[in-house]
């Protein structure tokens, strides 16, 4: 339970800021059902003492009513409802608003100080659910969970003290089975339900990954023809999901029907009570209408409550997730900058690398001096950890022993203006937008000309294609770049890289997919756009070590060690 509340206390914190708005929401509730219960109460003791006052007419008994005073209460209170209903939904719905920017931003924040390890870690629909479903869960939080409770404890007070006016034998009657009720539909259902829903968001989540899985892969399992069984795994586990969703169901239900049994013998009770009362003349009829009505209606402050309160265990489970990236962030944002004149000399010192969860380290004791404004190559095999090494040296990752300096500064500590400033990389993975050339272009360099544009795609011997394109640098990439080639995407990456004016550029195999007349093309340009920059191409082979006119250094990456090699 302690556990369980600390899980839960940072999100508390953050919604508490907020305070002003709960109380004044909770107070427009609870205007709004209280009005709804004068109402009702206030139009039974009326219509009944009409009633009883026509028929002692009727039978010739003097009698008389004052009808303007009730009339006019009965008017006010629907009134009220109505207005007060209105301005609550209004002031209520930008509360749960002002509250999912006020979620969001935090864990977008928290987001933006993740690594590359941590951000590869898992799956892009995980991240998307951390900043939908999972914020939307705690964003309910709020008007389901913290609210309705407050509000229906402070009705269930208010309408007891008005009972008591009359009725203090009723008024206790109803505020000890309302108390109770209320223990019963907010601790109890919590713990209940807790489990199952729980467990509910789980079985969403692995659902969501297979289902995902089968549409990406869904290629390679019909040629595999393994579609079918891949769909029978799928089938199994939403099965599973059934069986713990009618479980959840049921208990919904019983506690609901709970409600409504204890609430029905309430309303008994109140009747039989009320009549004794009448009969023994310390209240007239009008009033037993009315304590009854109340009774009736009183119920409604517990409608939803149940439901709520089932689902804790699925608001749990999303702050579990929420609450993962808290302690695997950065606790600071960086600050430090490269200043302009400072010659970007790199260097390594007993740098290793060891991702979580792998026995071997990536990177070991790695040692390099590359002076400023010069070029190297790093060579390697697959996964012998060159694309580490570059994510350690523009400070995406941190290494995990010695360090590495860039113009002095350690690269993670550098600010990410700073980093994106001075620093530049050519990653294996090209990430495009699904919009135009030229827009993907300019997301290098925005106020980039059409001339700055053709320049660079002649440099990596794009142009005469994009020239022969009907719509030419408006024409669309598609969604990840897949109207182009994988070798034309790689291009138009290094195109882009190249809007920009870094002071070091990292190059993860940047003929990767590209014909050997077309490579050693691109390879001339990089040679006269790296003039003054430093630069550290990595590769897999020796043999492309033609391509890279200007490099002073070779260095070899064998699973994680790197050694000095000469260059002929
Ligand atoms: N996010 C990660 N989590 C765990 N291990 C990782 C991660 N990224 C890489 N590795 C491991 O680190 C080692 C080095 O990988 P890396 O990608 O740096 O090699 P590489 O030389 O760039 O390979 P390639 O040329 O095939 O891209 C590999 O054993 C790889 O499995």
């Amino acid at each position: 339970m302690i556990a369980i509340f600390r899980d839960f206390r940072p999100w508390l914190l953050l919604l508490i800021q907020r305070r002003r708005r709960f109380l004044v929401g909770a107070f427009l509730i609870w205007i709004t059902q209280m009005a709804g219960l004068a109402l009702l109460g206030l139009s039974g003791w009326f219509i009944t003492a009409s009633a009883l006052t026509g028929i002692a007419l009727t039978l010739g008994i003097a009698a008389h009513l004052d009808v303007y005073v009730p009339g006019g209460g009965i008017r006010f209170f629907a009134l009220t409802r109505t207005v007060a209903r209105y301005i609550e939904r209004l002031y209520n719905h930008n509360t749960v608003l002002t509250l999912l920017a006020d979620l969001r931003y935090r864990v977008f924040g928290y987001l933006t100080q993740l690594d590359d390890a941590r951000l590869h870690g898992e799956r892009a629909s995980d991240w998307l659910s951390r900043l939908t479903a999972d914020i939307d869960t705690l964003d309910n939080f709020y008007l389901r969970i913290l609210v309705p409770p407050f509000v229906a404890l402070l009705g269930i007070v208010t309408v007891s003290l008005f009972v008591a006016i009359w009725l203090p034998s009723v008024a206790v009657l109803m505020a000890g089975t309302l108390g109770l009720l209320w223990l019963v539909v907010t601790l109890f259902a919590a713990t209940w339900g807790f489990s199952p829903s729980y467990q509910q968001v789980v079985d969403q989540q692995s659902l969501r990954h297979l289902v995902v899985d089968q549409v990406q892969a869904a290629a390679e399992l019909m040629s595999y023809q393994s579609a079918q069984w891949h769909r029978e795994i799928i089938a199994g586990h939403e099965q599973q999901a059934y069986i713990n969703q009618r479980r959840l169901g049921r208990k919904a239900a019983l506690i609901n029907s709970l409600v409504s049994a204890v609430s029905g013998l309430m309303v008994v009770a109140v009747l039989w009570l009320a009549s004794l009362a009448f009969t023994q003349q310390l209240v007239t009829a009008p009033i037993v209408v009315m304590a009854v009505l109340i009774a009736l209606g009183v119920n409604e402050m517990f409608i939803a409550l149940p439901a709520s309160f089932m689902k804790l265990g699925a608001s749990y489970a999303a702050v579990r997730r929420l609450n993962q990236l808290t302690s695997d962030s950065k606790p600071v944002h960086p600050t430090a900058t490269l200043s302009e004149e400072a010659g970007l000399a790199i260097r390594t010192n007993h740098l290793s690398l060891h991702y979580a969860q792998t026995l071997q380290p990536a990177l070991s004791n790695v040692d390099f001096h590359l002076p400023a404004g010069k070029r190297a190559v790093i060579t390697g095999n697959s996964g012998a950890g060159k694309s580490s090494l570059a994510s350690v040296l523009m400070g995406r990752l941190k290494a995990t022993q010695g360090e590495v300096t860039i113009g002095g500064e350690l690269p993670w500590q550098l600010s990410s203006e700073s980093r994106a400033h001075h620093f530049a990389m050519l990653t294996q993975q090209v990430d495009l937008f699904d919009t135009s050339l030229a827009e993907n272009l300019r997301v290098a360099n925005p106020s980039a000309s059409d001339a700055a544009l053709w320049e660079v795609l002649g440099a990596v011997v794009l142009d005469g294609w994009v020239q022969q394109l009907p719509q030419g640098l408006a024409t669309a990439v598609g969604e990840k770049g897949q109207q182009l080639s994988g070798g034309q995407a790689r291009r138009l990456a290094l195109a882009r890289l190249m809007l920009r004016n870094p002071q070091v550029v990292f190059l993860d195999e940047p003929f990767a997919g590209v014909d050997a007349a077309t490579a050693k093309h691109i390879a001339a340009s990089l040679d006269q756009w790296l003039v003054n920059r430093t630069a550290i191409y990595f590769v897999h082979r020796a043999n492309s070590l033609n391509l890279l006119p200007g490099v002073e250094y070779h260095w070899h990456l064998d699973a994680g060690k790197l050694s000095q090699c000469l260059l002929n």
